[in-house]
Protein backbone atom coordinates (compact mmCIF):
# COMPACT_ATOMS: atom_id res chain seq x y z
CA UNK A 1 0.00 0.00 0.00
CA UNK A 2 1.36 3.35 -1.02
CA UNK A 3 1.82 5.72 2.27
CA UNK A 4 -1.14 8.73 1.28
CA UNK A 5 -2.96 10.95 3.16
CA UNK A 6 -5.62 9.48 4.91
CA UNK A 7 -9.44 10.31 4.51
CA UNK A 8 -11.21 12.32 7.19
CA UNK A 9 -13.01 9.60 9.58
CA UNK A 10 -16.31 10.81 10.62
CA UNK A 11 -17.25 11.66 13.77
CA UNK A 12 -17.15 9.37 16.53
CA UNK A 13 -14.63 7.39 14.54
CA UNK A 14 -10.85 7.35 14.49
CA UNK A 15 -9.25 5.54 11.35
CA UNK A 16 -6.55 2.99 13.18
CA UNK A 17 -4.53 0.37 11.71
CA UNK A 18 -5.82 -3.06 11.06
CA UNK A 19 -3.91 -5.58 13.72
CA UNK A 20 -3.83 -8.72 12.52
CA UNK A 21 -4.01 -8.47 8.61
CA UNK A 22 -1.07 -6.07 7.35
CA UNK A 23 -0.80 -2.64 6.97
CA UNK A 24 -4.21 -2.03 6.24
CA UNK A 25 -6.28 0.89 7.55
CA UNK A 26 -9.60 0.45 9.67
CA UNK A 27 -12.68 2.74 11.09
CA UNK A 28 -12.71 2.63 15.01
CA UNK A 29 -15.96 3.88 16.82
CA UNK A 30 -14.70 6.45 18.97
CA UNK A 31 -17.93 6.14 21.58
CA UNK A 32 -20.67 3.08 21.43
CA UNK A 33 -24.02 3.03 19.60
CA UNK A 34 -27.00 1.13 20.09
CA UNK A 35 -27.84 -1.52 17.33
CA UNK A 36 -29.59 0.62 14.59
CA UNK A 37 -28.05 4.03 15.34
CA UNK A 38 -26.42 5.88 12.81
CA UNK A 39 -22.33 6.08 13.16
CA UNK A 40 -21.75 8.30 10.47
CA UNK A 41 -23.70 9.54 7.05
CA UNK A 42 -21.49 10.41 3.78
CA UNK A 43 -22.37 12.81 1.42
CA UNK A 44 -20.79 13.96 -1.50
CA UNK A 45 -19.30 10.43 -2.53
CA UNK A 46 -16.76 10.70 -5.05
CA UNK A 47 -18.67 8.02 -7.30
CA UNK A 48 -22.35 7.73 -7.38
CA UNK A 49 -23.75 6.40 -10.73
CA UNK A 50 -27.01 4.42 -11.35
CA UNK A 51 -25.99 0.81 -13.36
CA UNK A 52 -25.63 0.78 -17.32
CA UNK A 53 -29.05 0.10 -18.00
CA UNK A 54 -30.59 2.00 -15.19
CA UNK A 55 -29.47 5.10 -16.86
CA UNK A 56 -32.08 5.93 -18.57
CA UNK A 57 -34.76 5.15 -15.31
CA UNK A 58 -32.79 7.57 -12.73
CA UNK A 59 -31.99 10.54 -12.33
CA UNK A 60 -28.35 10.62 -12.89
CA UNK A 61 -27.14 12.75 -10.14
CA UNK A 62 -29.72 12.21 -7.25
CA UNK A 63 -30.72 8.60 -8.16
CA UNK A 64 -33.98 9.06 -7.85
CA UNK A 65 -36.34 6.43 -9.61
CA UNK A 66 -39.90 6.38 -10.29
CA UNK A 67 -40.09 10.51 -10.83
CA UNK A 68 -40.61 12.47 -14.24
CA UNK A 69 -37.38 12.22 -16.29
CA UNK A 70 -36.11 14.58 -18.65
CA UNK A 71 -33.08 13.83 -21.13
CA UNK A 72 -30.09 15.75 -21.58
CA UNK A 73 -30.57 17.29 -24.86
CA UNK A 74 -27.00 17.38 -25.46
CA UNK A 75 -26.22 13.65 -25.32
CA UNK A 76 -29.84 12.17 -25.13
CA UNK A 77 -27.79 9.88 -22.67
CA UNK A 78 -28.37 10.37 -19.36
CA UNK A 79 -32.23 11.73 -17.31
CA UNK A 80 -32.88 14.06 -14.76
CA UNK A 81 -35.32 14.81 -12.27
CA UNK A 82 -35.30 18.14 -12.30
CA UNK A 83 -33.48 21.27 -13.48
CA UNK A 84 -31.19 21.39 -10.73
CA UNK A 85 -29.75 17.89 -10.91
CA UNK A 86 -29.21 18.27 -14.32
CA UNK A 87 -26.85 21.88 -13.46
CA UNK A 88 -25.19 20.19 -10.39
CA UNK A 89 -24.23 17.01 -12.41
CA UNK A 90 -23.08 19.40 -15.76
CA UNK A 91 -21.04 21.36 -13.08
CA UNK A 92 -19.67 18.42 -11.42
CA UNK A 93 -18.75 15.73 -14.40
CA UNK A 94 -21.47 16.05 -16.97
CA UNK A 95 -19.93 18.71 -19.30
CA UNK A 96 -17.36 16.38 -20.16
CA UNK A 97 -19.15 13.33 -19.72
CA UNK A 98 -21.98 14.92 -22.25
CA UNK A 99 -18.74 14.93 -25.09
CA UNK A 100 -17.79 10.84 -24.27
CA UNK A 101 -21.76 10.28 -24.74
CA UNK A 102 -22.03 11.15 -28.11
CA UNK A 103 -19.04 9.68 -29.26
CA UNK A 104 -20.00 6.38 -27.43
CA UNK A 105 -23.61 7.11 -30.42
CA UNK A 106 -20.88 8.06 -33.27
CA UNK A 107 -18.88 5.04 -32.59
CA UNK A 108 -21.18 2.55 -30.85
CA UNK A 109 -24.42 3.08 -32.08
CA UNK A 110 -25.79 2.99 -27.96
CA UNK A 111 -26.63 5.32 -25.62
CA UNK A 112 -25.56 3.83 -22.22
CA UNK A 113 -22.03 2.20 -21.36
CA UNK A 114 -21.19 -0.65 -18.89
CA UNK A 115 -21.09 0.89 -15.04
CA UNK A 116 -17.29 0.16 -14.59
CA UNK A 117 -16.47 1.85 -17.90
CA UNK A 118 -18.65 4.85 -16.98
CA UNK A 119 -17.46 4.77 -13.25
CA UNK A 120 -13.69 4.78 -14.80
CA UNK A 121 -14.49 7.44 -17.66
CA UNK A 122 -15.27 9.86 -14.52
CA UNK A 123 -12.68 9.29 -12.47
CA UNK A 124 -10.46 10.18 -15.61
CA UNK A 125 -12.41 13.15 -15.99
CA UNK A 126 -12.01 14.15 -12.39
CA UNK A 127 -8.17 13.92 -12.47
CA UNK A 128 -7.52 15.18 -15.38
CA UNK A 129 -9.23 18.48 -13.98
CA UNK A 130 -7.63 18.23 -10.78
CA UNK A 131 -10.24 17.97 -8.73
CA UNK A 132 -8.59 17.48 -4.93
CA UNK A 133 -10.37 14.88 -3.94
CA UNK A 134 -10.46 12.69 -6.69
CA UNK A 135 -6.68 13.35 -6.85
CA UNK A 136 -6.27 12.26 -3.06
CA UNK A 137 -7.97 9.05 -3.76
CA UNK A 138 -7.08 8.31 -7.07
CA UNK A 139 -3.86 9.75 -8.05
CA UNK A 140 -0.46 8.76 -7.91
CA UNK A 141 -0.06 7.80 -4.24
CA UNK A 142 -3.51 8.46 -3.59
CA UNK A 143 -5.43 6.82 -0.45
CA UNK A 144 -7.60 4.53 -1.49
CA UNK A 145 -6.69 0.54 -1.63
CA UNK A 146 -6.30 -0.72 -4.91
CA UNK A 147 -4.63 -4.22 -4.70
CA UNK A 148 -3.13 -4.01 -7.98
CA UNK A 149 -0.94 -6.77 -7.88
CA UNK A 150 -3.51 -9.28 -6.87
CA UNK A 151 -5.48 -8.19 -9.61
CA UNK A 152 -2.46 -8.08 -12.46
CA UNK A 153 -2.46 -12.08 -11.32
CA UNK A 154 -5.94 -12.82 -12.12
CA UNK A 155 -5.49 -13.12 -15.85
CA UNK A 156 -9.41 -13.05 -16.85
CA UNK A 157 -10.17 -9.87 -14.38
CA UNK A 158 -7.28 -8.05 -15.27
CA UNK A 159 -7.98 -8.99 -19.26
CA UNK A 160 -11.84 -7.22 -18.43
CA UNK A 161 -9.81 -4.45 -16.84
CA UNK A 162 -7.95 -3.75 -19.35
CA UNK A 163 -10.85 -3.95 -22.04
CA UNK A 164 -12.73 -1.54 -19.92
CA UNK A 165 -9.90 0.94 -19.39
CA UNK A 166 -9.75 0.97 -23.71
CA UNK A 167 -13.03 1.45 -23.69
CA UNK A 168 -13.08 4.42 -21.47
CA UNK A 169 -9.78 5.85 -22.53
CA UNK A 170 -10.97 5.48 -26.45
CA UNK A 171 -14.46 7.09 -25.76
CA UNK A 172 -12.82 10.16 -23.72
CA UNK A 173 -10.91 10.63 -26.60
CA UNK A 174 -7.95 10.27 -24.65
CA UNK A 175 -6.59 7.50 -27.18
CA UNK A 176 -7.49 6.72 -30.57
CA UNK A 177 -9.13 2.91 -31.18
CA UNK A 178 -6.21 2.48 -33.64
CA UNK A 179 -3.51 3.31 -30.76
CA UNK A 180 -4.91 0.86 -28.93
CA UNK A 181 -5.44 -2.01 -31.33
CA UNK A 182 -1.68 -1.69 -32.42
CA UNK A 183 -0.67 -1.72 -29.02
CA UNK A 184 -2.49 -4.76 -27.63
CA UNK A 185 -0.96 -6.65 -30.86
CA UNK A 186 2.39 -5.59 -29.68
CA UNK A 187 1.81 -6.53 -26.12
CA UNK A 188 3.13 -2.57 -25.36
CA UNK A 189 0.21 -2.01 -23.25
CA UNK A 190 1.54 -2.29 -20.13
CA UNK A 191 3.92 0.27 -20.75
CA UNK A 192 1.92 2.93 -21.50
CA UNK A 193 1.12 4.84 -18.67
CA UNK A 194 -2.59 6.31 -19.50
CA UNK A 195 -3.41 2.24 -19.74
CA UNK A 196 -1.66 2.00 -16.48
CA UNK A 197 -3.05 4.20 -14.82
CA UNK A 198 -7.07 3.47 -16.09
CA UNK A 199 -6.23 -0.03 -14.61
CA UNK A 200 -5.23 0.95 -11.24
CA UNK A 201 -8.12 3.29 -11.32
CA UNK A 202 -10.53 0.10 -12.14
CA UNK A 203 -8.42 -1.78 -9.21
CA UNK A 204 -9.22 0.74 -6.74
CA UNK A 205 -13.33 0.84 -7.76
CA UNK A 206 -13.31 -2.65 -7.82
CA UNK A 207 -11.74 -2.63 -4.37
CA UNK A 208 -13.49 0.21 -2.84
CA UNK A 209 -17.34 0.86 -4.52
CA UNK A 210 -20.10 -0.16 -3.03
CA UNK A 211 -22.86 -1.86 -4.83
CA UNK A 212 -25.47 0.24 -4.42
CA UNK A 213 -29.24 -1.71 -4.28
CA UNK A 214 -31.52 0.78 -4.56
CA UNK A 215 -34.31 0.28 -2.23
CA UNK A 216 -37.72 -0.32 -3.65
CA UNK A 217 -36.58 -1.31 -6.79
CA UNK A 218 -33.30 -3.59 -6.60
CA UNK A 219 -32.12 -0.96 -8.73
CA UNK A 220 -28.22 -1.09 -8.64
CA UNK A 221 -25.54 1.58 -9.26
CA UNK A 222 -22.21 2.59 -7.68
CA UNK A 223 -21.30 4.45 -4.84
CA UNK A 224 -17.48 5.40 -3.46
CA UNK A 225 -17.20 7.59 -1.07
CA UNK A 226 -12.89 7.70 0.20
CA UNK A 227 -14.06 7.39 4.28
CA UNK A 228 -16.78 4.93 3.16
CA UNK A 229 -14.19 2.93 2.16
CA UNK A 230 -11.80 2.89 4.95
CA UNK A 231 -14.53 -0.07 6.64
CA UNK A 232 -13.09 -3.60 6.61
CA UNK A 233 -15.14 -6.54 5.84
CA UNK A 234 -16.40 -9.26 8.66
CA UNK A 235 -18.89 -12.52 7.62
CA UNK A 236 -20.51 -11.14 10.90
CA UNK A 237 -20.27 -7.82 11.07
CA UNK A 238 -21.38 -5.38 13.56
CA UNK A 239 -22.51 -3.13 11.50
CA UNK A 240 -24.31 -2.41 7.69
CA UNK A 241 -24.36 0.18 4.94
CA UNK A 242 -28.05 2.02 3.52
CA UNK A 243 -28.70 4.12 0.74
CA UNK A 244 -30.92 6.94 -0.31
CA UNK A 245 -30.23 9.00 -3.40
CA UNK A 246 -26.63 10.17 -2.74
CA UNK A 247 -25.96 9.49 0.75
CA UNK A 248 -24.73 6.69 2.32
CA UNK A 249 -25.24 5.36 6.20
CA UNK A 250 -23.33 3.36 8.40
CA UNK A 251 -25.60 2.13 11.23
CA UNK A 252 -24.65 -0.36 13.97
CA UNK A 253 -26.25 -3.42 13.51
CA UNK A 254 -25.46 -4.45 17.18
CA UNK A 255 -24.33 -2.79 20.27
CA UNK A 256 -20.74 -1.40 19.36
CA UNK A 257 -18.55 -0.23 22.24
CA UNK A 258 -16.28 2.62 21.98
CA UNK A 259 -12.51 1.41 20.14
CA UNK A 260 -14.47 -1.20 18.41
CA UNK A 261 -13.82 -1.83 15.21
CA UNK A 262 -16.71 -1.54 12.82
CA UNK A 263 -17.25 -3.89 9.83
CA UNK A 264 -19.42 -4.41 7.24
CA UNK A 265 -19.90 -7.40 5.03
CA UNK A 266 -18.81 -6.67 1.35
CA UNK A 267 -21.33 -9.88 0.15
CA UNK A 268 -24.00 -11.89 1.21
CA UNK A 269 -22.67 -13.56 4.55
CA UNK A 270 -25.14 -16.49 5.15
CA UNK A 271 -24.50 -18.59 1.96
CA UNK A 272 -21.44 -21.65 2.79
CA UNK A 273 -17.72 -20.78 3.33
CA UNK A 274 -16.42 -21.44 0.03
CA UNK A 275 -19.59 -19.49 -1.85
CA UNK A 276 -18.07 -16.73 0.72
CA UNK A 277 -14.12 -17.20 0.24
CA UNK A 278 -15.30 -17.16 -3.94
CA UNK A 279 -17.23 -13.82 -3.87
CA UNK A 280 -14.31 -12.38 -1.88
CA UNK A 281 -11.47 -13.28 -4.10
CA UNK A 282 -12.22 -9.56 -5.80
CA UNK A 283 -10.52 -8.12 -2.30
CA UNK A 284 -7.84 -10.13 -1.54
CA UNK A 285 -8.02 -11.32 1.53
CA UNK A 286 -9.25 -14.36 3.38
CA UNK A 287 -11.71 -13.40 6.36
CA UNK A 288 -10.68 -14.26 9.63
CA UNK A 289 -14.21 -14.23 11.41
CA UNK A 290 -15.74 -16.73 13.63
CA UNK A 291 -18.22 -17.41 10.69
CA UNK A 292 -15.35 -18.14 8.52
CA UNK A 293 -12.77 -19.71 10.93
CA UNK A 294 -14.95 -22.19 12.93
CA UNK A 295 -17.12 -22.52 9.69
CA UNK A 296 -20.33 -21.90 11.74
CA UNK A 297 -23.46 -22.23 9.71
CA UNK A 298 -26.65 -19.90 9.61
CA UNK A 299 -28.02 -20.90 13.24
CA UNK A 300 -24.37 -21.29 14.43
CA UNK A 301 -23.70 -17.77 13.91
CA UNK A 302 -27.02 -16.81 14.96
CA UNK A 303 -26.69 -18.29 18.16
CA UNK A 304 -23.70 -16.06 18.64
CA UNK A 305 -25.76 -13.04 17.91
CA UNK A 306 -25.93 -10.32 20.63
CA UNK A 307 -29.50 -9.09 19.19
CA UNK A 308 -31.49 -12.02 19.54
CA UNK A 309 -34.10 -11.00 22.20
CA UNK A 310 -35.30 -7.55 20.05
CA UNK A 311 -37.06 -10.93 18.53
CA UNK A 312 -39.19 -10.75 21.31
CA UNK A 313 -41.23 -7.88 19.56
CA UNK A 314 -41.02 -9.33 15.86
CA UNK A 315 -43.74 -11.87 13.65
CA UNK A 316 -41.61 -14.83 14.96
CA UNK A 317 -41.36 -14.05 19.11
CA UNK A 318 -40.01 -17.34 20.19
CA UNK A 319 -36.45 -16.59 21.35
CA UNK A 320 -35.77 -20.14 21.97
CA UNK A 321 -36.08 -21.11 18.80
CA UNK A 322 -33.34 -19.13 17.59
CA UNK A 323 -31.56 -19.83 21.16
CA UNK A 324 -31.59 -24.02 20.60
CA UNK A 325 -32.80 -24.28 16.81
CA UNK A 326 -33.71 -28.21 15.80
CA UNK A 327 -31.71 -28.96 13.21
CA UNK A 328 -30.76 -32.45 12.14
CA UNK A 329 -26.33 -31.98 11.68
CA UNK A 330 -25.82 -35.73 11.49
CA UNK A 331 -27.86 -36.34 8.66
CA UNK A 332 -25.58 -33.94 5.92
CA UNK A 333 -22.14 -32.47 6.56
CA UNK A 334 -20.90 -29.04 6.01
CA UNK A 335 -18.71 -30.19 3.12
CA UNK A 336 -22.06 -31.83 2.09
CA UNK A 337 -24.05 -28.46 2.06
CA UNK A 338 -21.12 -26.71 -0.24
CA UNK A 339 -21.57 -28.89 -2.55
CA UNK A 340 -25.69 -28.74 -2.95
CA UNK A 341 -24.59 -25.02 -2.84
CA UNK A 342 -22.53 -25.21 -5.45
CA UNK A 343 -24.79 -27.65 -7.70
CA UNK A 344 -27.57 -25.06 -7.21
CA UNK A 345 -25.74 -21.92 -7.64
CA UNK A 346 -24.93 -23.54 -11.08
CA UNK A 347 -28.54 -23.95 -11.74
CA UNK A 348 -29.28 -20.74 -13.52
CA UNK A 349 -33.49 -19.75 -13.20
CA UNK A 350 -34.23 -17.35 -16.34
CA UNK A 351 -35.67 -14.17 -15.89
CA UNK A 352 -38.06 -14.24 -18.95
CA UNK A 353 -38.99 -18.25 -19.23
CA UNK A 354 -41.16 -19.04 -16.88
CA UNK A 355 -42.23 -22.66 -17.35
CA UNK A 356 -38.36 -23.13 -18.18
CA UNK A 357 -37.49 -21.33 -14.39
CA UNK A 358 -40.10 -23.88 -12.75
CA UNK A 359 -38.30 -26.26 -14.63
CA UNK A 360 -35.13 -25.37 -12.76
CA UNK A 361 -36.80 -24.67 -9.67
CA UNK A 362 -37.93 -28.27 -9.74
CA UNK A 363 -34.25 -29.48 -9.83
CA UNK A 364 -33.25 -27.11 -7.49
CA UNK A 365 -35.81 -28.50 -4.79
CA UNK A 366 -34.51 -31.68 -5.44
CA UNK A 367 -30.59 -30.63 -4.59
CA UNK A 368 -32.28 -29.30 -1.64
CA UNK A 369 -33.93 -32.48 -0.34
CA UNK A 370 -31.15 -33.18 2.15
CA UNK A 371 -31.30 -29.97 3.86
CA UNK A 372 -35.15 -30.65 4.60
CA UNK A 373 -34.24 -33.78 6.46
CA UNK A 374 -32.11 -32.10 8.35
CA UNK A 375 -34.66 -29.58 9.11
CA UNK A 376 -32.41 -26.65 7.91
CA UNK A 377 -34.87 -24.45 6.27
CA UNK A 378 -32.55 -21.22 6.91
CA UNK A 379 -29.45 -22.78 5.46
CA UNK A 380 -28.92 -21.64 2.04
CA UNK A 381 -29.53 -22.79 -0.87
CA UNK A 382 -33.24 -24.32 0.23
CA UNK A 383 -34.81 -20.66 1.81
CA UNK A 384 -33.38 -19.30 -1.57
CA UNK A 385 -35.51 -22.40 -4.04
CA UNK A 386 -38.82 -21.58 -1.76
CA UNK A 387 -38.45 -17.62 -2.40
CA UNK A 388 -37.83 -18.34 -5.76
CA UNK A 389 -41.41 -19.84 -6.19
CA UNK A 390 -42.92 -17.35 -3.62
CA UNK A 391 -41.77 -15.41 -6.37
CA UNK A 392 -43.09 -17.13 -9.33
CA UNK A 393 -46.71 -17.21 -7.09
CA UNK A 394 -46.75 -13.48 -5.85
CA UNK A 395 -45.67 -11.94 -9.47
CA UNK A 396 -45.46 -14.43 -12.14
CA UNK A 397 -49.07 -16.20 -11.86
CA UNK A 398 -50.92 -13.62 -9.23
CA UNK A 399 -51.47 -16.25 -7.34
CA UNK A 400 -50.80 -14.28 -3.97
CA UNK A 401 -52.85 -16.51 -1.18
CA UNK A 402 -50.18 -19.44 -2.42
CA UNK A 403 -46.97 -17.12 -1.94
CA UNK A 404 -48.47 -15.95 1.55
CA UNK A 405 -47.94 -19.46 3.39
CA UNK A 406 -44.12 -19.83 1.66
CA UNK A 407 -43.57 -15.75 3.34
CA UNK A 408 -44.77 -16.52 6.43
CA UNK A 409 -42.08 -19.32 6.39
CA UNK A 410 -39.69 -17.54 5.16
CA UNK A 411 -40.21 -14.67 8.18
CA UNK A 412 -40.75 -17.32 10.70
CA UNK A 413 -37.82 -19.93 9.82
CA UNK A 414 -35.48 -18.01 7.70
CA UNK A 415 -34.78 -14.15 8.08
CA UNK A 416 -34.94 -14.35 11.96
CA UNK A 417 -32.32 -16.64 11.63
CA UNK A 418 -30.01 -15.26 8.80
CA UNK A 419 -30.22 -11.61 9.75
CA UNK A 420 -31.32 -11.31 13.45
CA UNK A 421 -31.72 -7.69 14.05
CA UNK A 422 -35.50 -7.01 12.95
CA UNK A 423 -34.03 -3.28 11.40
CA UNK A 424 -32.50 -5.14 9.10
CA UNK A 425 -33.88 -3.67 5.45
CA UNK A 426 -34.41 -7.42 4.56
CA UNK A 427 -36.70 -8.46 7.25
CA UNK A 428 -38.70 -5.51 7.05
CA UNK A 429 -39.12 -5.80 3.41
CA UNK A 430 -40.38 -9.46 4.37
CA UNK A 431 -43.02 -8.10 6.52
CA UNK A 432 -44.06 -5.83 4.66
CA UNK A 433 -44.46 -7.98 2.17
CA UNK A 434 -46.78 -10.22 4.29
CA UNK A 435 -48.88 -7.25 4.99
CA UNK A 436 -49.30 -5.94 1.42
CA UNK A 437 -50.07 -9.89 0.55
CA UNK A 438 -52.57 -10.12 3.81
CA UNK A 439 -54.11 -6.55 2.66
CA UNK A 440 -55.28 -8.52 -1.08
CA UNK A 441 -56.43 -12.17 0.66
CA UNK A 442 -58.62 -9.93 2.89
CA UNK A 443 -60.19 -8.35 0.09
CA UNK A 444 -60.56 -11.79 -1.84
CA UNK A 445 -62.13 -12.90 1.68
CA UNK A 446 -64.27 -10.18 1.93
CA UNK A 447 -65.72 -9.94 -1.42
CA UNK A 448 -66.11 -14.37 -1.26
CA UNK A 449 -63.27 -15.09 -4.02
CA UNK A 450 -60.86 -17.01 -2.04
CA UNK A 451 -62.59 -20.41 -2.07
CA UNK A 452 -63.60 -19.75 -6.08
CA UNK A 453 -59.77 -18.70 -6.49
CA UNK A 454 -57.86 -21.22 -4.28
CA UNK A 455 -58.79 -25.07 -4.43
CA UNK A 456 -56.90 -25.55 -1.28
CA UNK A 457 -59.16 -25.88 1.73
CA UNK A 458 -56.61 -25.96 4.54
CA UNK A 459 -55.19 -22.53 3.49
CA UNK A 460 -59.04 -21.34 2.41
CA UNK A 461 -59.80 -22.86 6.02
CA UNK A 462 -56.98 -20.58 7.90
CA UNK A 463 -57.72 -17.24 6.20
CA UNK A 464 -61.30 -17.45 6.38
CA UNK A 465 -61.01 -17.97 9.96
CA UNK A 466 -58.67 -15.38 10.48
CA UNK A 467 -58.53 -11.39 11.12
CA UNK A 468 -56.77 -10.86 8.12
CA UNK A 469 -56.97 -6.63 8.75
CA UNK A 470 -55.80 -7.16 12.50
CA UNK A 471 -52.64 -9.27 11.04
CA UNK A 472 -52.27 -7.01 8.22
CA UNK A 473 -51.99 -3.90 10.79
CA UNK A 474 -49.84 -6.04 13.54
CA UNK A 475 -47.02 -6.64 10.16
CA UNK A 476 -47.09 -3.00 9.57
CA UNK A 477 -46.81 -1.97 13.14
CA UNK A 478 -43.39 -3.90 13.17
CA UNK A 479 -42.54 -2.31 9.89
CA UNK A 480 -43.11 1.12 11.39
CA UNK A 481 -41.28 0.26 14.29
CA UNK A 482 -38.56 -0.82 13.05
CA UNK A 483 -37.96 0.95 9.77
CA UNK A 484 -37.99 3.96 12.54
CA UNK A 485 -34.88 2.36 14.35
CA UNK A 486 -32.98 1.40 11.56
CA UNK A 487 -33.54 3.38 8.40
CA UNK A 488 -34.43 6.85 7.20
CA UNK A 489 -38.04 8.34 7.40
CA UNK A 490 -37.83 8.49 3.77
CA UNK A 491 -37.59 4.84 3.24
CA UNK A 492 -39.91 3.77 0.66
CA UNK A 493 -41.46 0.69 2.47
CA UNK A 494 -41.31 3.02 5.83
CA UNK A 495 -43.84 5.58 4.12
CA UNK A 496 -46.10 2.43 2.33
CA UNK A 497 -46.63 1.17 5.99
CA UNK A 498 -47.45 4.31 7.02
CA UNK A 499 -49.82 5.04 4.78
CA UNK A 500 -51.28 1.67 4.79
CA UNK A 501 -51.32 2.42 8.48
CA UNK A 502 -53.71 5.26 8.09
CA UNK A 503 -56.34 3.92 5.64
CA UNK A 504 -56.35 1.06 7.85
CA UNK A 505 -57.29 2.89 11.16
CA UNK A 506 -59.83 4.99 8.87
CA UNK A 507 -61.90 1.65 8.62
CA UNK A 508 -64.97 1.45 10.35
CA UNK A 509 -65.33 -1.38 13.20
CA UNK A 510 -62.19 -1.74 14.03
CA UNK A 511 -61.28 0.12 16.83
CA UNK A 512 -61.01 -2.13 19.17
CA UNK A 513 -58.43 -4.70 17.43
CA UNK A 514 -56.49 -1.18 16.55
CA UNK A 515 -56.57 0.18 20.09
CA UNK A 516 -55.50 -3.33 21.21
CA UNK A 517 -52.75 -3.26 18.62
CA UNK A 518 -51.06 0.14 19.57
CA UNK A 519 -51.28 -0.79 23.09
CA UNK A 520 -49.06 -4.06 22.01
CA UNK A 521 -47.10 -2.10 19.70
CA UNK A 522 -46.44 0.85 22.61
CA UNK A 523 -45.64 -1.91 25.07
CA UNK A 524 -44.75 -5.08 23.84
CA UNK A 525 -44.89 -6.70 27.42
CA UNK A 526 -48.80 -5.39 28.20
CA UNK A 527 -50.33 -9.09 29.26
CA UNK A 528 -53.72 -7.94 26.99
CA UNK A 529 -51.79 -6.72 23.91
CA UNK A 530 -49.82 -9.16 23.95
CA UNK A 531 -52.74 -11.99 24.38
CA UNK A 532 -54.00 -10.47 21.48
CA UNK A 533 -50.92 -10.32 19.36
CA UNK A 534 -50.14 -13.92 19.93
CA UNK A 535 -54.01 -15.40 19.51
CA UNK A 536 -55.01 -13.04 16.03
CA UNK A 537 -51.32 -13.26 14.52
CA UNK A 538 -48.70 -15.20 15.66
CA UNK A 539 -51.17 -18.30 15.60
CA UNK A 540 -52.86 -17.74 12.30
CA UNK A 541 -49.11 -16.51 10.85
CA UNK A 542 -47.42 -20.08 12.67
CA UNK A 543 -50.40 -21.83 11.06
CA UNK A 544 -50.10 -20.55 7.51
CA UNK A 545 -46.07 -21.11 7.52
CA UNK A 546 -46.83 -24.89 8.20
CA UNK A 547 -48.40 -25.28 4.94
CA UNK A 548 -45.78 -23.74 3.14
CA UNK A 549 -43.56 -27.05 2.58
CA UNK A 550 -46.61 -28.59 1.83
CA UNK A 551 -46.99 -26.50 -1.08
CA UNK A 552 -43.26 -26.12 -1.83
CA UNK A 553 -43.42 -30.33 -2.44
CA UNK A 554 -46.77 -29.98 -4.34
CA UNK A 555 -45.58 -27.62 -6.92
CA UNK A 556 -42.04 -28.70 -7.11
CA UNK A 557 -41.90 -32.40 -6.10
CA UNK A 558 -44.11 -34.69 -7.64
CA UNK A 559 -42.48 -37.38 -5.26
CA UNK A 560 -44.70 -39.48 -4.22
CA UNK A 561 -43.70 -39.96 -0.55
CA UNK A 562 -43.76 -36.21 1.12
CA UNK A 563 -40.49 -34.81 2.73
CA UNK A 564 -42.33 -33.06 5.43
CA UNK A 565 -41.91 -34.38 8.31
CA UNK A 566 -42.74 -31.39 10.61
C1 LIG B 1 -12.64 -1.05 1.12
S1 LIG B 1 -11.02 -1.43 1.56
C2 LIG B 1 -11.08 -1.33 3.30
C3 LIG B 1 -10.00 -0.42 3.85
C4 LIG B 1 -8.60 -0.98 3.72
N1 LIG B 1 -8.25 -1.79 4.87
C5 LIG B 1 -7.62 0.15 3.51
O1 LIG B 1 -6.68 0.26 4.30
O2 LIG B 1 -7.79 0.90 2.56
C6 LIG B 1 -11.03 -3.14 1.17
C7 LIG B 1 -9.71 -3.81 1.34
O3 LIG B 1 -9.34 -3.88 2.72
C8 LIG B 1 -8.76 -5.14 3.04
N2 LIG B 1 -9.66 -5.85 3.95
C9 LIG B 1 -10.94 -5.55 4.23
N3 LIG B 1 -11.44 -6.39 5.13
C10 LIG B 1 -10.47 -7.26 5.43
C11 LIG B 1 -10.39 -8.38 6.32
N4 LIG B 1 -11.42 -8.78 7.07
N5 LIG B 1 -9.21 -9.06 6.38
C12 LIG B 1 -8.17 -8.67 5.63
N6 LIG B 1 -8.18 -7.61 4.77
C13 LIG B 1 -9.32 -6.91 4.68
C14 LIG B 1 -8.62 -5.87 1.70
O4 LIG B 1 -7.39 -5.54 1.14
C15 LIG B 1 -9.73 -5.26 0.89
O5 LIG B 1 -9.51 -5.39 -0.49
Amino acid sequence: MAAAALPTAPESTRIGGAPGFGDGRSLIATRSFKPGEVIATFNDPLLALPDGPGMRTTCNFCLAVEVPLKACTGCKATVYCGAQCQRAHWKSIHKTECKMFKRVREQSNKDWLPTPVRALAQVLILLEAGEPNATAAFGDGGSLEGNVDGFRQDSQVWGDFQLQAAAALVYLGMMASEEWQEKARRGALDSDEKFQRACEVLCKIQTNAFNRLDQDTALSGIFLHPGLAMVNHSCMPNAFVGFDKRTAQLRAGEPIDEGDEIRISYIDYTIPRNARREALKLYHFECGCPRCTLDLDVYQACQRSPVIDLNAFSVQPDLQKLRDPRVDRSSISAAEIETVYKQWNSQKVPASDEVEAMRVTREQWKLCKPLVEARMWAVEPLPSTILQLMQSYAVGRNQIAYALPLACFLQTEYEPVRYVAPFMPWRIKGVMLIATMLSETAYLTARGELAKTYPHKGLVNILTKSDQLSMCEAMLRLVVHWARIGQTEQWGPLREAVEMLRDIESLEGRARESSLLRKWAKNPEDFEGRAFFQAVVVEPINALAALALEIVEGELGGDERSLVRR
